[in-house]
């Protein structure tokens, strides 16, 4: 028995004064449970006993109150929990006058006494009056039936603090989602809308548990209550096995959790159906079962891919905050822990902190990838860039190849087979550019024209293989014997040779073509089994200096002296320069 006197506090916990009967087939009515035989069947709750799981029966709870003020008093009963069905309140007074009054989430909001997201009844007493309750409760729900009688004005500004800590954290909750919805329209990345998702669906679920979806949203219509109640339970398990598989990337990283995910989800959806037709009772419960399941697996899935994932850090870490907040409120229902608003809202506080985390790791892994993807590119540059430079090198060198085989070429179109001298057409070009120099750097120079006498007839007396090898070795001895000069020797045609010596006054190019014609008689050709003595005959003209020197001029001249030379008998050397000419 309850007494309410000046020492009572304004909101009292009833259950120690409570008796509780289990009626399995919920066929006992009040007279029913109040037959002496079924009274004394009533047992008392134990201490903290608010929560009885899954109930299929009603439960009858039995409880006296008795005014010991000389005053009128009123008190509200609360109970302390939301989502129960169906809630009997029958009150008989010392005169045996039975009053009745019906409430639960099947009921429309309006007929509450008090304003609020828990059930409650206003019970007036008279000065010195005792009555006794009987509560009837019935529910789909979890039978969880902690009891209050409290000064309705106690009652309503304790109810004040836990407004504004359940307003802030759903601002939170909201603020989250709709950030992360924003950064989805920005970035298009899905991982942020399913994040957004699973913000909307645990935040809706979170309204329906406690009360508050049905005082604010639809407090016309409890049967959608219920049923919204069901499927935000579902979409949060939906939306967050699937933020999890894409943020874990389960599919590449880990298959089989991937695939325990994706049959937990069809699972989760079947149970969204089901909830259009199935019992509640039904369905809460399967829900509650796959939650118990899809919890670990994912906290198992993130701390599995923390080693080669950094972002799953985070991920575990909010996870596990979530989860011991769920801990701590599970131990506050056992009587483990004590009720503060610390661990009373330790589900609220886990949630926001996983919240807040998982946004976090959103960004952590926006990051990450973006970090990784800039590697990717900086190696593909750089790949690339090394093999722009081995093509390029390729090139070079084909290029240089190139290069060297058009010297070789340009070489060999400017050398004579035979002898491997240079032909006329070097000796043109070099001639021409010997003139352009000793004009310019006003030198004198000199132009041999060379020819083997009476050739023809070593051709005719030995042959003609006779005749190439005496050319050749002709060309060796000429070479020879202008090695040391600055001279530029070359095969002019047939038999006849041509020496150009720049920067050489006539005495110096005299004796050079002294030199080059003893050279020749005084060397004979060997050419197996044949000895073939040669003489040559020499042309030699003269450019003085500050003469100017003009190429063809200086061949006709020089050839002229030539002629002279054979006319005058042969091996010797005709000379001139211009405007004289002497042997
Ligand atoms: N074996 C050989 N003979 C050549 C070559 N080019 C020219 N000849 C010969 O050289 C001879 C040149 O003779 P000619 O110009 O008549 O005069 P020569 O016999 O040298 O008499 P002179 O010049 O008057 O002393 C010709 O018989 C050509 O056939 C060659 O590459 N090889």
């Amino acid at each position: 028995r309850v007494l309410l006197d000046a020492g009572t506090p304004p909101v009292l916990d009833l259950t120690p004064a409570t008796q509780v009967l289990e009626n399995a087939d919920h066929a006992a009515d009040l007279d029913a449970v109040r037959a002496p035989g079924t009274t004394a069947r009533f047992r008392a709750l134990a201490p903290g006993e608010t929560t009885f799981g899954y109930a299929q029966g009603a439960y009858w709870f039995r409880f006296e109150v008795e005014n010991t003020l000389p005053e009128a008093v009123r008190r509200v009963l609360v109970i302390d929990y939301a989502l129960l069905d169906h809630v009997t309140l029958f009150r008989i007074d010392a005169a045996g006058t039975v009053t009745r009054r019906d409430g639960g989430d099947r009921t429309p909001f309006a007929t509450r006494d008090l304003a609020d997201r828990h059930l409650n009844f206003l019970v007036d007493f008279a000065p010195r009056a005792s009555a006794t309750f009987y509560l009837r409760v019935e529910s789909q729900s979890s039978m969880q039936v902690p009891l209050l009688l409290a000064d309705p004005r106690a009652y309503l500004a304790g109810q004040l603090t836990s407004r504004l800590l359940l307003g802030l954290y759903y601002g939170i909750l909201v603020a989250l989602t709709l950030y992360n919805l924003l950064l989805f329209a920005s970035v298009r990345d899905g991982n942020f809308l399913w994040y957004a998702l699973y913000g909307a669906s645990y935040c809706l679920m979170l309204l329906c548990l406690n009360g508050l979806a049905f005082q604010h949203l639809w407090p016309q219509w409890p049967h959608w209550g219920n049923l919204a109640t069901l499927l935000s339970v579902s979409f949060s398990m939906i939306t967050v096995m699937q933020f999890s598989r894409r943020f874990l990337d389960l599919a590449r990283r880990a298959p089989l959790f991937d695939l325990l995910l994706r049959l937990c989800m069809a699972f989760a959806l079947a149970l969204a159906l089901a909830a259009l037709v199935a019992p509640y009772s039904v369905v809460i419960r399967l829900q509650t079962l796959l939650s118990l399941a899809v919890a670990p697996v994912i906290l198992i899935a993130a701390f599995g891919s923390m080693r080669s994932y950094a972002p799953a850090r985070q991920f575990a870490l909010a996870w596990s905050i979530l989860l011991i907040g769920t801990m701590i409120y599970a131990a506050v229902a056992l009587g483990i822990l004590p009720k503060v608003p610390l661990t009373e809202y330790s589900i609220q506080i886990g949630s926001a902190a996983e919240m807040i985390l998982l946004s976090l790791a959103l960004a952590y892994r926006i990051n990450a990838l973006t970090a990784e993807n800039e590697r990717i590119q900086r190696e593909a540059r750089s790949e690339l860039e090394s093999r722009v430079q081995a093509r390029t090198a390729d090139l070079d060198a084909a290029l240089q190849h190139l290069e060297d085989a058009n010297r070789r070429l340009d070489d060999f179109s400017r050398r004579d087979g035979l002898t491997g001298l240079y032909n006329r057409r070097h000796l043109d070009d070099a001639l021409a550019r010997v003139c352009r120099d000793v004009d310019a750097q006003r030198t004198p120079m000199a132009l041999m024209m060379i020819d083997i006498d009476h050739f023809k007839s070593i051709n005719d007396r030995y042959g003609h293989s006779v005749g190439d090898a005496c050319l050749r070795a002709t060309a060796a001895a000429l070479s020879q014997a202008v090695a040391n000069d600055d001279a530029i020797l070359a095969r002019y045609g047939g038999e006849e040779f041509a020496i150009v010596l720049p920067h050489i006054d006539a005495d110096a190019a005299m004796a050079v073509a002294e030199r080059v014609r003893a050279g020749i008689e005084q060397r004979p050709i060997l050419t197996d089994p044949h000895r073939v003595d040669l003489t040559i005959s020499i042309g030699l003209h003269i450019v003085p200096t500050g003469t100017p020197c003009e190429a063809q001029d200086l061949l006709r001249r020089a050839d002229a002296r030539l002629y002279a030379a054979k006319r005058g008998g042969r091996n010797r050397i005709e000379i001139s320069t211009y405007g004289a000419s002497r042997k």
